[in-house]
């Protein structure tokens, strides 16, 4: 609910109070996309054109939303995605994210860039996102704290050899505010995300973009797939994949999963829209492992055209940190709830009564007619 008591009855409700509520600094650098912010838009455009073909007379009185992943239990195909710095949003940051997740039963990603200690998240179902330091031994010891802390698995994401370059953050000189930390890096050296200075109109100021550089690997490449999967107990999942050519080079070097993603437009700008290539990854994969899907997933009837394509679950970024602005780990429950509830009643309206009985007969994409 609103402070004026107008019930919340979107998600994108939960953006336009963070709108009004969170300081600059936070609110661009977790509202914006690289460049011009096509891919970002493109993200949530592209669900519009996927219509969905329901089934009727089905019997909808049952509908069933649990689902596994890698094996484990979840209550709904519906995750939380990896975002970093979540105490800019509220002061209980990831903690009250990880409490929400448990909540739902659902799955929490934790990024490497967490405000909060990989060991203080509690139980539940989570898994650690990594970046490759330049470091080695930094990264090793992120996946070994992760494996010791109950983490069922790890999301490498390689889509960012180097920061995409967003407009408003370098305009910002964004910086983490000197009260919170890179909490995983502590006495390390690494745990500040400075101002940067310009020096010329062609650097990018962000303080992001500056601890980039100077922190993570550009050099990153299969053999460093490899080397995570060689160091790495449980199972990989590589994050960041958006063609067919590098889903098949994936599955070669042994991943236990694919997440289309383009880092919520966050990167490389003018890359497809997520839920546009996913069935291209899918068909690539031929079931050979999991394919998840991440990206402008605002509406259950997004989720619902996403498993339709072929994608296991997927994953929230922005909407969780709205939620978690707006009222910490009830806000967080309340979003999911929201969500949740729409692809329920997608699912009943399509006439699907489990995940399962979700196939890509249940919807039309345009210049792909599948029948
Ligand atoms: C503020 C913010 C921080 C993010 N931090 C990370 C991160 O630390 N690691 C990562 O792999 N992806 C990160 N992402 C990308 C998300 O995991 C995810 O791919 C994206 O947000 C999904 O799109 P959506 O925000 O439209 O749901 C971040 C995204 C945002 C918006
Ligand atoms: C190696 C790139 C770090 C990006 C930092 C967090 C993130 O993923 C995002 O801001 O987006």
């Amino acid at each position: 609910m609103t402070g004026q008591g107008t019930p919340f009855v979107s998600l994108d409700d939960f953006e336009q109070h963070a709108m009004r509520n969170l300081d600059r600094n936070a609110l661009d650098y977790y509202r914006s996309g690289a460049q011009d912010m096509i891919t970002l838009k493109e993200n949530q455009r592209a669900f519009d054109r996927v219509f969905i073909r329901p089934r009727v007379l089905r019997d909808v009185s049952t509908v069933a939303l649990s689902t596994s992943i890698l094996g484990e239990q979840i209550a709904s195909p519906i995750c939380i995605a990896p975002t970093a710095m979540q105490r800019m949003a509220h002061p209980d940051g990831e903690l009250a994210t990880a409490r929400a997740a448990k909540r739902k039963s659902t799955c929490m990603v934790l990024s490497s860039w967490s405000t909060t200690r990989i060991e203080d998240i509690g139980d539940g179902v989570k898994w650690l996102q990594l970046y490759v330091y330049k470091d080695r031994e930094a990264t090793r010891r992120l996946i070994e704290r992760a494996q010791d802390s109950g983490y069922t698995a790890i999301a490498l994401t390689v889509d960012t050899p180097y920061l995409g370059r967003r407009l408003a953050d370098i305009r910002n000189r964004f910086r983490l505010p000197p009260h919170l930390t890179m909490a995983n890096f502590a006495d390390t050296g690494k745990a500040q995300v400075g101002k940067a200075e310009a020096t010329s109109a062609a650097d990018n100021a962000s303080g992001l973009a500056a601890y980039v550089a100077s922190q993570i690997d550009p050099t990153l490449n299969w053999s460093h797939v490899e080397w995570v999967k060689s160091v790495a107990r449980i199972p990989v999942l590589v994050k960041g994949i958006l063609t067919a050519e590098d889903a098949v080079l994936a599955v070669n070097a042994g991943v236990d999963g694919i997440i289309v993603s383009n880092h919520g437009g966050r990167q490389l700008d003018t890359v497809p829209a997520t839920i546009d290539v996913l069935e291209e990854v899918c068909r690539a994969v031929d079931g050979r492992v999991e394919v998840f899907l991440d990206g402008g997933v605002r509406r259950g009837t997004d989720v619902f055209k996403a498993l339709a394509l072929g994608a296991r679950a997927v994953f929230l970024g922005r909407p969780v940190l709205w939620a978690l602005n707006y009222n910490g780990e009830d806000g967080v429950v309340e979003m999911l709830n929201m969500i949740n509830e729409e692809l329920r009643l997608a699912m009943a309206l399509a006439g699907c009564v489990s995940v399962a009985d979700i196939t890509r007969n249940h919807v039309k994409v345009p210049g792909q007619p599948r029948l």
